[in-house]
C-alpha cells in the first residue's frame, strides 16, 4: 500500500489486515476478472458498458460484468450527447462533464462512470494511434498561498495558447473539504485566461473528502485530455495533504515559492520539497531579484542534499516573474526538457502506470475505512473498545482484532 499511506496519512493499521483481505481476494479473481475486463473492453463502443454494482455478495467477475443495460433511452441521450461534445472539444460539454463525475447521486455516479469508460478508450485508441505518446502533459502546480500561482499560470497558459497549445486548469482546494471555505476561489483569478477560447478553467470541487476531491480531479484530466487539451496544470495550495495527492497525478511537479524568507517559508513542508521536479521562485523583479536570487541559491543547495529519485532529471530552481514575463519561456522549455527526457527512458509511462495504482489502493482505502466504520457492529462495540483501550484495559491491537473480527463474521 503507497501513496497517501506513505505519506503518513490515516490508515490505521487495524484497517491492513482488510486491505490484505481485498487484496488476497483481488488477485484470486485477477484472471476471471482481466478476461472480463477485455471483453469490457470490446463492449465499450458498443452498446452496454460494465460498471461495478454495489450489491451485497456479489464477486469481482460478476460485478465487472454486471451490464448497465437498464440504461433508460434518456441516460443514453444524455450520455451520447455529453461524448460527442466532449470528444469535439466543447468547453460546455467538458464543463457538464465533470459536473457529472463530481456528482454525489449514486445512478448520476454510475452514468459518470459509463462515460469515463469511454472517454477512456477514446484516449487509449488516440495514444496508440500517436504510437503510445501521451495525449497530454500534466503538470501540477503547488505553492503556500500568495506564492504567485495564479498570476504565474495566467502568464504561462497564455503563452501556451498563444503557441497553438490547448491548456486546462483544474484547481485542487484543500480548504472546501474541511471547512466548506475557500483558499483559492474567493477571488478572480486567471481573468484573461478564462476569457481565452482555448484554455479551460475549473475550480475545485466545493466540497467532499480530499480522497472524493482528488478522485474527481483525476477523473477531470481525463476528460480534459478526452477534449483535446494537451496540457492539463492541475493547482493546489500547498496545505495539507492536498499538495501530496496533486504530486501523484502528474507528469511534472512543479513548487512555486515566493522570494520571502523566514517565516513564509517555514510552511514548505520538506517532504513536499522531495516531490518537487522543479522548483520555480516567482516575483524575481525590482527590489525582489536580490531575495529571490537568494533563495534560488538555498534550494539549489538543499535539492543537492536530497537523493536522486530520477536517473534522467536532476530538479532545478529557476526564477520568473510573472509581472514582467521574465524566465517564463525558458522554464516551459526546462519543462519540455523534462517531459522529453522522461518520455525517451520510458519513465513517465512508469509513472503514470504507478500512479494508477496509487489510485486504485487510496480510493479502496478510503471506501473500505468507510464501509468498516458504517458497518452496524463496529459502530455498536466501538464506543466500548475506545474507553477499554484509552483506559488501558486491553491493547490497541486486541481491540483492532475484535472489531474486525465482527466485521468480518457479519459480512
Ligand atoms: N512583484 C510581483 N508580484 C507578483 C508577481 N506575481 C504575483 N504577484 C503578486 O503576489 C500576490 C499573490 O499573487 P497570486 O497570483 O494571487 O498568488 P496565489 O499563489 O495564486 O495566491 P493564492 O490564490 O492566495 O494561493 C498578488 O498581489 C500579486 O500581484 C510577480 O511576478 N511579481
Amino acid at each position: 500500500v503507497s501513496g497517501p499511506l506513505r505519506h503518513g496519512a490515516m490508515a490505521p493499521a487495524a484497517l491492513l489486515p482488510f486491505l490484505y483481505r481485498i487484496r488476497t481476494l483481488s488477485s484470486a479473481t485477477a484472471k476471471h476478472s482481466s478476461q472480463i475486463l477485455q471483453r469490457t473492453r470490446a463492449e465499450l463502443h458498443h452498446g452496454p458498458v460494465c460498471v461495478l454494482s454495489h450489491r451485497r455478495n456479489v464477486s469481482m467477475g460478476e460485478a465487472l460484468s454486471h451490464s448497465v443495460s437498464d440504461l433508460t433511452v434518456r441516460e443514453r441521450t444524455v450520455l451520447e450527447r455529453l461524448y460527442e461534445g466532449l470528444i469535439r472539444g466543447q468547453r460546455s460539454s467538458l464543463a457538464e462533464c465533470i459536473t457529472l463525475v463530481e456528482t454525489q447521486h449514486p445512478r448520476k455516479k454510475e452514468l459518470s462512470q459509463v462515460l469515463l469508460q469511454r472517454v477512456l478508450a477514446y484516449r487509449q485508441e488516440r495514444e496508440r494511434i500517436a504510437g503510445g505518446k501521451p495525449v497530454a502533459f500534466r503538470v501540477g502546480l503547488s505553492g503556500p498561498p500568495g506564492a504567485g500561482k495564479s498570476s504565474f499560470i495566467e502568464v504561462l497558459g497564455k503563452m501556451l495558447t498563444g503557441k497553438g497549445h490547448k491548456v486546462s486548469v483544474l484547481a485542487v482546494d484543500p480548504s472546501s473539504c474541511t471547512t466548506g471555505g475557500s483558499l483559492m476561489g474567493d477571488k478572480t483569478r486567471m481573468t484573461e485566461l478564462s476569457r481565452d477560447m482555448n484554455a479551460f478553467i475549473r475550480p475545485s470541487p466545493s466540497s467532499g473528502t480530499l480522497g472524493g476531491v482528488t478522485r474527481t480531479t483525476n477523473e477531470a484530466i481525463v476528460l480534459c485530455e478526452g477534449a483535446g487539451y494537451d496540457i492539463v496544470l492541475v493547482e493546489t495550495v500547498g496545505v495539507g495533504q492536498s499538495e501530496f495527492a496533486v504530486a501523484d497525478m502528474v507528469d511534472l511537479f512543479v513548487l512555486l515559492i515566493p522570494p520571502a524568507g523566514g517565516d513564509e517559508l517555514q510552511g514548505i513542508k520538506r517532504g513536499i520539497i522531495e516531490k518537487a521536479d522543479l522548483v520555480v521562485v516567482t516575483k524575481s523583479d525590482g527590489d525582489l531579484v536580490v531575495p529571490a536570487r537568494k533563495i534560488q541559491a538555498e534550494y539549489t543547495s538543499a535539492l543537492k542534499l536530497l537523493r536522486k529519485k530520477s536517473k534522467t532529471w536532476t530538479p532545478k530552481v529557476v526564477r520568473v516573474s510573472s509581472q514582467t514575463g521574465q524566465g517564463v519561456p525558458e522554464l516551459w522549455d526546462i519543462m519540455l526538457q523534462y517531459r522529453d527526457a522522461k518520455l525517451s527512458s520510458g519513465e513517465l509511462q512508469i509513472r503514470r502506470r504507478e500512479q494508477q495504482k496509487v489510485w486504485l489502493w487510496s480510493l479502496i482505502q478510503e471506501n473500505a475505512l468507510r464501509h468498516f466504520q458504517e458497518h452496524p457492529e463496529v459502530q455498536a462495540a466501538l464506543p466500548e473498545m475506545e474507553r477499554r483501550v484509552t483506559q488501558g484495559d486491553i491493547s490497541p491491537g486486541l481491540a483492532a482484532d475484535l472489531l474486525l473480527r465482527a466485521f468480518r463474521t457479519t459480512q
